[in-house]
């Protein structure tokens, strides 16, 4: 045989075994290692068939999806992808198939959803499929790790709602012209039919145009008509290359077929190479005027050159902004990300609208009401809360990204998966929104109303931005993370007088007073506590049953004598034997907070915050009670350190075990320096007193309130008193079985949190959740509206209900931020096991004493005066028992 056909047999030969061996890898290998990892992952039976679905499955159910009509009310889902429907239906939320050897996961819960869209360093963007693709959208959509950080870094300054602002005239021409169109055609007669779909794409694309380049706007308009005709050609390259058989071949190379130089491939390229013609030359002009000192910072390109020149700045080297082809490839992407996006929003918007006229209705009435006939401007469109709830809506029902699509690298845990590298994933939202165990029954309908309740709202405090938020991820990120969320001060220098010590502290200062104060809050001290708040109630107690001397029943606002309570709590446990000269501290401390609040009350008019600075009377007077207060708590701490000095300490009250505590951090570190000094010592004891005495003293006045107007659980909680204590003194071991007084005061701070809000300011620019704030935005947590909203605590929200924390509170909030009465995070209130005991032992001793019911001069009005207070008192009629 010749050596020439040797080796053709050879050839052939070889051809033969490894497509015999592909076809055995498929018949085979392939589902065995398929269902062995099936297993592995818990799934059993007969769901391995459909599961180990493949491309050609999907492509030809695909198809056969398309070719069915289907109506306005049908499920979209079936139809645009029919093959994950039928898998997630049939085995729940969780799918794997195999993409050629590729595994891949469809996931659609909620949790593992955000496990994977949160860390983005593990979970990172799928790349390297179409290399055609990359001629369409690159920029930061395609970029990973540090280099997103980066690029993610310099872009966001170009989409503050700020700068977005300014763009709001580009928006306006863009649609004037599009309904300057459909008003020519209506121009003789009252109605006309019209496909909108090819206008509102017009109308995107100029608004992208105008936006993106400002004045260099028609060159601006060229790139997109040629990336709009690169993009059709990229669709059609997509659909050219399934050909069957092709995994037997070699499935690898197919990719190459991509490079192969048709006409279409050639044109692609060409198009792209004219794009970046035209971006780089408005760029290099717009890099000419920044260099001549005029600079445009309303359009993206400006504020993105503007941002990147910044950054080179910022770190002093010129390769760490970004170069001349990344800007141009991120120009590119806006078109392609907000373009399509857009466009598909408003479509469906006006399907939806055409299709449920009532909404149209509404959505017109609320526009005409906000705007008349006038040119819509920011503040209006902020106002327009049905539209927003329409377009939330639509974006529920028709997602434009239905599929988002990452890929990990290494082994990695999702959930309860354990994936293997290379596994790409599909986290499909249209899925997670059409998903009736997360929308309930009505999840495939259009019902806007389910947006009604807005959990995050932003208003303006003059220039600066303030952000409400009642969202309880997005609270616990916020109360998590104390060093980006730092507590918002600087407003009333007056109210320093009143607040300081920890509450002000932040950053390390704060870490070391909360390190130094710990250790005086502890279950163990605040047991030793237990007869500094039976001796003030007793006090309480005596001054009610005189009242009650030859009468059986009297009428008591009981709210100032909570109030008294309370600060004698404070006094006796912050100053032990010294309590009297405590006594007199909070008094002079209660007549600066009274008079810091009608400084408050009186001092808004332009210019204000100088006006707190004016010697006037009050404030003369506020300094006056400051420094004598300041002076007796020095004279106390002075006597104490002499004593410990003397060897004799005393641990049994706060300011002991504080100066104990500093005493050890001190020389812990080997250095006086590093504890508190006397003068923050007297800021913490201060602060005791405010934080610590109305905030209980209200719990109180509300239960009392509540007990009244709900006689079945006063009885049940008096029940549950007499039968764990009779009527002796209430102890430590008793007061932690009270289990339904627990519920009750849950309740109560659950209904009337007394701080209803909690303010934080971040100092530079700040994303949470979906939102990236810039810096010195003000943001408010509000426990109220967080412990009122009925998506969480059902349609009984807002009723006394003790009974929802029968099971205690992590199994009504499942773990969620939605409770928040003391705070979150490391910030969470030091005295809540303080304040918790506290009432408890205050509300055992009024039940074994007294009946209660509401006064007929109870008038309610709660009202936020630093801490949430009931405006008018606390007017009950008191039963001796
Ligand atoms: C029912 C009673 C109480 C409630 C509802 C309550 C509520 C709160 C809340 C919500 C915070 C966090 C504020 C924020 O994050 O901006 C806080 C912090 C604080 N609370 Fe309480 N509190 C109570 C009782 C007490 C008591 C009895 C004391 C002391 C005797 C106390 C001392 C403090 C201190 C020192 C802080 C600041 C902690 C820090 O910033 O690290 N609280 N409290």
């Amino acid at each position: 045989m010749e050596t020439k056909t040797m080796y053709c047999l050879l050839g052939l030969a070889a051809m033969v075994v490894f497509y015999v061996w592909r076809v055995c890898n498929y018949l085979w290998f392939e589902p065995k290692k398929k269902e062995k990892f099936l297993r592995s992952q818990g799934i059993k039976g007969s769901s391995y068939r459909f599961i180990i679905g493949d491309l050609k499955e999907i492509v030809k159910m695909t198809k056969e999806a398309k070719s069915k009509p289907m109506s306005l009310s049908n499920d979209i889902a079936p139809r645009v992808s029919p093959f994950f429907y039928k898998c997630l239906t049939t085995y729940g939320k969780i799918c794997f198939t195999w993409m050629g050897p590729k595994l891949m996961v469809c996931i659609t819960e909620p949790a593992m959803v955000r496990e994977i869209l949160n860390n983005h360093y593990q979970f990172q963007k799928s790349r390297g499929g179409n290399p055609l693709s990359k001629l369409f959208a690159k920029g930061i959509f395609d970029t990973e790790g540090d280099q997103w950080v980066k690029h993610r870094k310099i872009i966001n300054p170009a989409f503050h709602v700020e700068k977005i602002k300014h763009m709001m005239p580009a928006f306006y021409v863009s649609c004037r012209e599009m309904i300057d169109k459909w008003e020519e055609m209506l121009v003789n007669k009252s109605s006309c039919e019209v496909d909108v779909w090819p206008y509102l794409e017009t109308f995107t694309r100029d608004v992208i145009s105008r936006t993106a380049f400002g004045s260099s706007y028609e060159q601006g308009r060229k790139i997109f008509e040629l990336q709009t005709e690169n993009a059709k050609l990229l669709i059609k390259a997509f659909q050219s290359v399934y050909f069957p058989g092709y995994r037997f071949i070699c499935p690898k190379y197919m990719r190459f077929n991509r490079f192969v130089p048709t006409k279409r491939h050639k044109r692609m390229k060409e198009i792209d190479r004219e794009v970046r013609e035209l971006i780089r030359s408005i760029i290099n002009k717009r890099i000419a005027l920044i260099e001549a000192g005029e600079t445009s910072k309303n359009d993206l390109l400006g504020i993105l050159l503007d941002s990147s020149y910044k950054y080179v700045k910022e770190h002093e080297n010129k390769s760490y902004g970004l170069s001349i082809e990344e800007v141009v490839e991120e120009c590119k992407l806006f078109y392609f990300a907000g373009q399509e996006t857009t466009r598909n929003m408003l479509v469906w918007t006006m399907v939806l609208l055409s299709q449920h006229i009532d909404w149209q209705i509404r959505a017109r009435e609320e526009v005409l009401h906000v705007f008349g006939k006038n040119i819509p401007d920011i503040d209006g469109l902020n106002q327009l809360k049905t539209v927003s709830m329409i377009f939330n809506e639509v974006l529920r029902l028709y997602p434009t990204g239905s599929v988002l699509k990452r890929l990990i690298h290494k082994e990695t845990k999702v959930g309860n998966l354990n994936l293997p590298a290379n596994t790409l994933i599909q986290v499909d939202s249209l899925f997670l929104h059409h998903d009736r165990d997360i929308w309930g029954n009505d999840a495939k309908e259009f019902n806007p109303e389910r947006f009604s309740k807005g959990k995050i709202c932003f208003t303006w405090m003059g220039p600066k931005l303030m952000v409400c938020i009642s969202e309880p991820a997005m609270a616990r990120e916020i109360l998590n993370n104390y060093y980006q969320f730092q507590k918002s001060r600087g407003g009333n220098p007056l109210s320093k007088l009143v607040v300081k010590g920890i509450f002000d502290a932040e950053g390390d200062q704060w870490v070391k007073h909360r390190k130094i104060i710990n250790p005086a809050f502890h279950v163990e001290k605040i047991k030793h506590m237990l007869p500094a708040f039976y001796v003030s109630c007793r006090e309480m107690i005596d001054k009610w049953e005189e009242m009650l001397l030859d009468k059986s029943s009297c009428e008591v606002d009981v709210w100032p004598y909570l109030e008294t309570f309370t600060s004698d709590v404070i006094s006796r446990t912050a100053f032990g034997s010294s309590y009297e000269q405590g006594r007199k501290i909070f008094e002079l401390q209660t007549e600066n907070a009274k008079l810091l609040m009608k400084a408050f009350q009186s001092v808004y008019f332009p210019g204000y915050r100088f006006n707190r600075f004016v010697p006037t009377k009050r404030h003369k007077r506020m300094k006056e009670i400051d420094r004598e207060v300041r002076a007796l708590i020095r004279s106390i701490i002075n006597k104490r350190v002499a004593l410990i000095e003397a060897g004799e300490t005393s641990n049994d009250d706060l300011l002991g075990i504080l100066l104990d505590s500093n005493y050890k951090y001190s020389k812990e570190l080997e250095n006086k320096s590093y504890g508190l000094s006397i003068e923050e010592v007297v800021e913490e004891c201060k602060l005791f007193y405010f934080a610590g005495q109305e905030t209980t003293g209200n719990t109180l006045a509300w239960t009392m309130v509540l007990l009244s107007q709900h006689i079945d659980w006063q009885t049940r909680a008096r029940e549950e008193v007499l039968h764990v204590f009779g009527k002796s003194k209430p102890d430590i071991d008793g007061l932690n079985q009270l289990k339904t007084i627990s519920m009750i005061l849950n309740e109560v701070l659950r209904l009337y949190p007394p701080v209803s809000v909690l303010r934080r300011l971040i100092h530079k620019e700040t994303k949470v959740g979906n939102f990236t704030l810039p810096a010195n935005t003000l943001i408010q947590v509000s426990p109220l509206f967080l412990h009122h909203d009925r998506d969480i605590w059902g349609d009984d929200a807002k009723e006394f209900n003790p009974e929802r924390f029968s099971k205690g509170i992590s199994h009504v909030t499942k773990g969620q931020a939605s409770y928040i009465p003391f705070g979150g995070g490391p910030r969470i209130c030091i005295g809540q096991n303080f304040g918790m005991l506290e009432a408890k032992m205050a509300l055992a001793m009024i039940l074994q004493n007294f009946s209660f019911e509401l006064s007929s001069s109870y008038s309610h009005a709660p009202h936020d005066m630093f801490t949430l207070q009931p405006q008018f008192g606390a007017h009950l009629i008191l039963h001796k028992l």
